[in-house]
C-alpha cells in the first residue's frame, strides 16, 4: 500500500528495512567525502559583468555546478518556502495521500524514492513533483494544504524562472554566444519543481536520498536547506559535500546544456545523502526545453570543425527515455551519441 511507502506517512522506522538496502558495493562510502571544499561560489550583484563570465565558464567547465549569492531573490521568499516544504511533509498522511501517485507523466504528485515501479532498491526520500509554467495553468490542482501553499510557492516559482533567464544568459555568454541564444532556442520552456523530504534514517551509510544521477533538464536551481547538508557532487572520482552558503541557491548544468554546448560544460554526477539525526528538505527548480524543441549544438560551436558529439533529437524524446529507466544507470546522453 502506497501509504506505507511514504516515508512521512509518521511511521518511526528503528532500522533500515531491507529495500532500502544497496549492496556493499554500492554504498556511499561517507567517511571517504571531501567536506572541506566547496563548488565555486559566484556573487550576481559584482558590476564587472566579464568576471561573472569568466566565473561561470569556470564553474560550468570545471564542476558543472555552483553556488549564486547576491541574486534578485529575497531571503524572506527562500526562507517562507522552505517552511512550506517542511510544513507540507508534515501533514497527515491522509491529506498527504490524496495527491499521491507513481505515474511519472503525472503533472502534479506526491510520491516517494525515484521511480518506485522500475527500482528494485527504495530511496530514502518522498517528493512533491509540480508542473509550474504556466503557473496559472497548474496552481488550481496544487495542495490547497498547507493554507498559504499556493502563494508561497508560486511567488517563489517566478523568482526563480527570472533568474534562470538571467543565468542562461550569462551561460550563453559564456559560450561566446548572443546572451538570447539558449533561452530562445529552447522555446517555451517548461517548468518543474521538486519538493524534497529526506527525514532521519536509521541507517544512513547503507542507502541513499537520491542517487547518483544527472538532471535530464536544461538548468538545474536548488534551494538547500540552510541548517543540513546532503547534497554531494562527483569531481574527479571524488564525492564533494557542497555545504549551504547563507541566501544562496545550487545551479546546475543539465543534460540539455551539456548538449547544447556540444560537450563542453558538463552535466555532472550528484547525490543526497540523508543523516540519523535531522529531517532535511530541498527544493529544485528544473527549466526544461519546451518537449518539441529540437536539441543540437549551434553552428557556432561546431564551425571550428568539431564533431556534433550527440545527435539531434526532441526534448520529448529525450525526457521520455530519462523515465523509462532507473536513477543510477550510465549517463542518459550516452544513449543519444551521434554515430
Ligand atoms: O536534495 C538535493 O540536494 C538534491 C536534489 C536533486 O538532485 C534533484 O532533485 O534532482
Ligand atoms: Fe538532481
Amino acid at each position: 500500500m502506497a501509504e506505507q511507502i511514504l516515508l512521512s506517512s509518521g511511521l518511526q522506522h528503528k532500522s533500515l528495512p531491507e529495500n532500502y538496502k544497496r549492496p556493499e558495493s554500492q554504498r556511499p562510502k561517507l567517511d571517504e567525502v571531501i567536506r572541506d571544499s566547496n563548488i565555486p561560489i559566484i556573487d550576481l550583484s559584482l558590476s564587472n559583468k566579464a568576471h561573472i563570465i569568466s566565473q561561470i565558464t569556470h564553474a560550468c567547465q570545471s564542476h558543472g555546478f555552483f553556488q549564486v549569492v547576491n541574486h534578485d531573490i529575497q531571503k524572506e521568499c527562500l526562507e517562507k518556502v522552505v517552511e512550506m516544504a517542511k510544513e507540507f511533509f508534515r501533514l497527515p498522511v491522509e491529506d498527504k495521500m490524496e495527491l499521491y501517485s507513481d505515474d511519472p507523466t503525472k503533472k502534479i504528485r506526491l510520491s516517494t524514492s525515484f521511480n518506485v515501479r522500475k527500482e528494485t532498491v527504495h530511496n530514502w526520500r518522498d517528493y512533491l513533483r509540480l508542473y509550474c509554467y504556466p503557473l496559472e495553468d497548474y496552481v488550481p490542482d496544487w495542495p490547497s494544504k498547507p493554507p498559504l501553499f499556493k502563494d508561497v510557492v508560486s511567488s517563489y516559482c517566478r523568482e526563480v524562472r527570472k533568474l534562470g533567464f538571467q543565468l542562461l544568459g550569462l551561460i550563453s555568454l559564456s559560450l561566446g554566444l548572443e546572451e538570447g541564444y539558449i533561452k530562445q532556442v529552447l522555446g517555451e520552456q517548461e517548468q518543474h519543481m521538486a519538493m524534497n523530504y529526506y527525514p532521519p534514517c536509521p541507517e544512513p551509510d547503507l542507502t541513499y536520498g537520491l542517487p547518483a544521477h544527472t538532471d535530464p533538464n536544461a538548468l538545474t536551481i536548488l534551494l538547500q536547506d540552510q541548517e543540513v547538508a546532503g547534497l554531494q557532487v562527483l569531481r574527479e572520482g571524488k564525492w564533494i559535500a557542497v555545504n549551504p552558503v547563507p541566501n544562496a541557491l545550487v545551479i546546475n548544468i543539465g543534460d540539455q546544456l551539456q548538449a547544447l554546448s556540444n560537450g563542453r560544460y558538463k552535466s555532472v554526477w550528484h547525490r543526497a545523502i540523508v543523516n540519523s539525526g535531522k529531517e532535511r528538505v530541498s527544493v529544485a527548480s528544473f527549466l526544461c526545453p519546451c518537449s518539441t524543441t529540437i536539441i543540437g549544438p549551434p553552428k557556432k560551436l561546431t564551425e571550428d570543425g568539431s564533431p556534433a558529439i550527440y545527435r539531434n533529437y526532441t526534448y520529448d524524446e529525450y525526457y521520455k527515455r530519462f523515465w523509462s529507466r532507473n536513477l543510477d544507470q550510465e549517463h542518459c546522453l550516452e544513449l543519444f551519441k551521434s554515430q
